[in-house]
């Protein structure tokens, strides 16, 4: 758990407890066990802590925070054993020193990085304060405002940024751990007072008031309902205002009120799924701890639409050689425009600019509308508009074209993989790879595979997910895959909501207040609605196929809701237009403001079709649009499109803006508990017995009747599988 070594005068504390040296409390017993010992010990003049398998350490272990020992006390006071030692204590950070592990070095009178190395706070993220005294000893050393943007965003900074802060004393090269132990001889028998930061003031500023008022504004208006960034900032307001030893009494506080809530527990949760969805496996028994991926050196990207356009840019982010085909010079050049004017800006948000990119080079980027270029790359992602036809004649070429064994991936957000595979001779090789939009942006990689999609592909696959930076997941092939597959219920019963009597700018702001960084109707507007009107008229739900004498609001026997074809026939796509569910300032406008118009269209549309309007609370709207989101992903688990909840979550969280703070629709419905979503539904489900998305799920009712169990559990209850978490 910790080693204790010599180096002549310098005891050398070495944490171990890998991957990443996570302080347990087996970790921490023996950090003090070993500084009682260097201290106790007359012939040892200085200490040395540094961690196993060059890594110093992550913090706090995570999954410490859910057993019932207390340990909100276990850290500080070992921070202050290392500070007050008498023997000058030296970090060596490599690696990583974040949350307690950082703290850890903040106890130490001296700090030396490798230049690799990255430090932060991060415990916001898993809905926590650094509780080890980190809150009141970081502003000591460097100033208050660099210190809550580091506290409130919980960002990891690289050793060259920490040397800038002074946060650390030095940067090496080469062998921390000789140049930690370097220092420590030096520093033997120098005055420690000046180093023991709890002693030091906090850096003054000119208007230390209004630094805090505004920064409080911008951390409230950042949280967005999530509690942990807004008592971060108290804890280091209290930093600022009072002594010492009262900010790490209020520290405690805090740490207690946010260690105890269900957030932490959502978030903490969020983190672990994650981590569980990279070990993928499909019911036919292909798991990712058998296959190996395949090198991608070379890529293609087929279209240079919106989509196109991003998932160059994050290929290129990512240093992979692409080749971009377009179908004719018009379009290629607006969209090799399109791609230069978002490298551009990517390259001035990196550190070493437009170099490191390096896209003006043809060797790297390759614009062309020859499909022959493709023959020797070992990955291609078409990124077409949503068109089966097209999607196979493109298929069918890329079969011909590339050489054996290439990877074959489609963007597509709902089509069938297995049509599109069979345009090939190698559907073992053609992989769904669904990105977001925007896709140099948003982080998720939803992962389909078709029936004859071979491990390798689906390894490959995950891998470029890892290379782009994305969090890769992995489902199974149905019309909308997971994430829209338990999209359309939502925005069903947000339309259904509208004929019944309520507006979107109050749908939209139930759903906001939850926590969505959009409500339905401002992300169809952003989306642009005739993506789903194009889909809708090809499922012949609408349009000229629709056969003569179809009822307006029925389609199959089941509630249908023509509003948003209406609107669509109206040229009111959204922002695009200018107008959709709201009105905008002008055509690509962002300002979304309530629409008089759409109001009276509603209620003209209200009184045509007889539709009685009724006043919709606000829990009807969360409940209505949630539980039958919720009820799909029940569907989606039994059958089997989806491995666990945690996968429906890390979706959710990563590609529709669902707030991390409530963990995920699944893990949500898991704290509302089951038994209350069934219970809704049912009731739901009799008022609107035409509307399938409220009929409670089997598996649904199947984990109630089994009394309730915890999330890691509900797989268990269909048959053979089991939780990842
Ligand atoms: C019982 C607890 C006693 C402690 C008492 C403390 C008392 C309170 C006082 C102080 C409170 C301090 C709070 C904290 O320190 S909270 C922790 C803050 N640290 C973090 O949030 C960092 C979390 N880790 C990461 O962000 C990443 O792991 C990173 C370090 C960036 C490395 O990323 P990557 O290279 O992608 O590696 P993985 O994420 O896959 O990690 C590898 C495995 O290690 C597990 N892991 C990582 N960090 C922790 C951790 N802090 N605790 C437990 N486990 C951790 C991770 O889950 C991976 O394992 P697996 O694949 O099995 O899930």
């Amino acid at each position: 758990m910790a080693q204790y070594a010599r180096s002549s005068a310098v005891a050398v504390i070495r944490l171990c407890n890998p991957p990443l040296n996570a302080l347990s409390l087996a970790v921490l017993q023996a950090l003090e066990d070993g500084l009682k010992k260097a201290d106790a010990d007359p012939s040892v003049k200085a200490v040395m802590i540094c961690g196993e398998n060059r890594k110093f350490s992550a913090g706090a272990d995570i999954r410490g925070f859910s057993s019932p020992k207390r340990h909100e006390g276990a850290l500080g006071p070992i921070v202050s054993l290392i500070e007050s030692s008498e023997k000058p204590v030296v970090a060596a950070i490599e690696g990583v020193a974040l949350g307690g592990g950082l703290e850890v070095a903040l106890g130490c009178h001296y700090r030396i990085a490798h230049v690799k190395a990255q430090m932060g706070l991060p415990e916001v993220t898993i809905g926590l304060l650094p509780g080890a005294e980190g809150t009141q000893r970081l502003p000591r050393l460097i100033g208050l405002p660099a210190a809550l943007d580091m506290i409130t965003t919980g960002k990891h900074i690289p050793a060259t940024e920490a040397l800038k802060l002074g946060l650390v004393d030095e940067i090496v090269e080469e062998n921390t751990i000789e140049a930690a132990i370097r220092l420590a001889n030096k520093v033997i028998g120098q005055p420690l007072g000046p180093r023991r930061l709890s002693l030091k003031p906090i850096p003054r500023l000119p208007n230390m008031e209004a630094f805090l008022r505004e920064a409080l504004v911008k951390v409230k208006k950042q949280a967005r309902g999530c509690l942990a960034p807004e008592l971060c900032f108290q804890a280091v307001r209290a930093a600022a205002e009072r002594p010492f030893a009262e900010g790490v009494r209020r520290e405690r506080e805090l740490f207690q009120v946010l260690l105890t809530s269900g957030q932490a527990r959502a978030l903490q949760y969020a983190f672990f799924a994650e981590r569980a969805v990279r070990r993928w496996d499909t019911p036919s028994g292909a798991s990712w701890s058998s296959a190996a991926p395949q090198p991608v050196r070379k890529a293609a990207v087929i279209g240079l639409g919106t989509m196109g356009r991003g998932i160059v840019t994050s290929l290129v982010k990512a240093n992979i050689p692409l080749v971009a085909l377009e179908q004719d010079l018009e379009y290629l050049n607006k969209g090799r425009k399109a791609v230069m004017l978002l490298l551009e800006r990517e390259a001035m948000k990196m550190e070493r600019g437009a170099q490191a990119l390096d896209f003006h080079n043809p060797a790297r980027l390759q614009f062309t509308v020859d499909f022959d270029l493709l023959h020797d790359v070992d990955l291609v992602i078409e990124a077409v508009f949503e068109n089966m036809a097209l999607k196979k004649e493109i298929f069918h070429k890329l079969s011909k074209i590339c050489k054996p064994g290439a990877l074959l991936c489609t963007n597509t957000s709902a089509l069938n993989i297995d049509e599109i595979a069979s345009a090939t001779s190698c559907p073992q090789q053609v992989i769904g790879t669904h990105f977001f939009s925007p896709a140099h942006v948003m982080r998720l990689l939803e992962i389909i595979y078709g029936r004859h999609t071979s491990p390798t592909a689906i390894a490959t696959a995950m891998q470029l997910a890892k290379a782009l930076k994305k969090v890769g997941v992995v489902v199974g092939n149905c019309f909308g895959f997971v994430g829209n597959r338990m999209m359309f219920p939502y925005v069903q019963q947000a339309v259904f909501l509208l004929e019944e009597g309520s507006r979107p700018e109050a749908v939209d702001q139930v759903l906001e207040d939850f926590g969505f960084k959009l409500g339905p109707f401002r992300m169809s507007d952003l989306a642009g609605l005739d993506v789903g009107w194009r889909s809708r008229k090809d499922q012949g739900l609408t349009g000229p196929s629709l056969p003569a004498g179809t009822p307006a609001r029925q389609r199959q026997g089941q509630r249908y809701s023509p509003l948003p074809d209406l609107l669509c026939e109206q040229g009111r796509f959204g922002q695009k237009t200018g107008k959709g569910w709201y009105q905008y300032e002008r055509a690509g406008g962002r300002t979304a403001t309530p629409d008089p118009w759409l109001h009276s269209f509603l209620s003209h549309y209200r009184d045509t079709h007889h539709i009685k309007t009724r006043f919709i609370d606000q829990e009807e709207i969360l409940e209505r649009c949630l539980f039958s989101l919720i009820n799909e992903g029940f569907a989606i688990l039994a059958e089997g499109i989806a491995s666990g909840p945690e996968h429906l979550d890390v979706i959710y969280i990563n590609g529709y803006g669902w707030p991390k703070h409530r963990g995920g629709p699944m893990f949500y419905a898991s704290t509302v508990g089951l038994p209350r979503v069934l219970a809704k539904l049912q009731k739901y489900s009799e008022v609107h017995p035409d509307v399938p998305g409220l009929r409670p799920s089997a598996f649904l009712k199947k984990l109630v009747a089994a009394g309730n169990p915890p999330i890691k559990e509900w797989m268990s209850y269909l048959s053979q599988q089991s939780s990842k978490l």
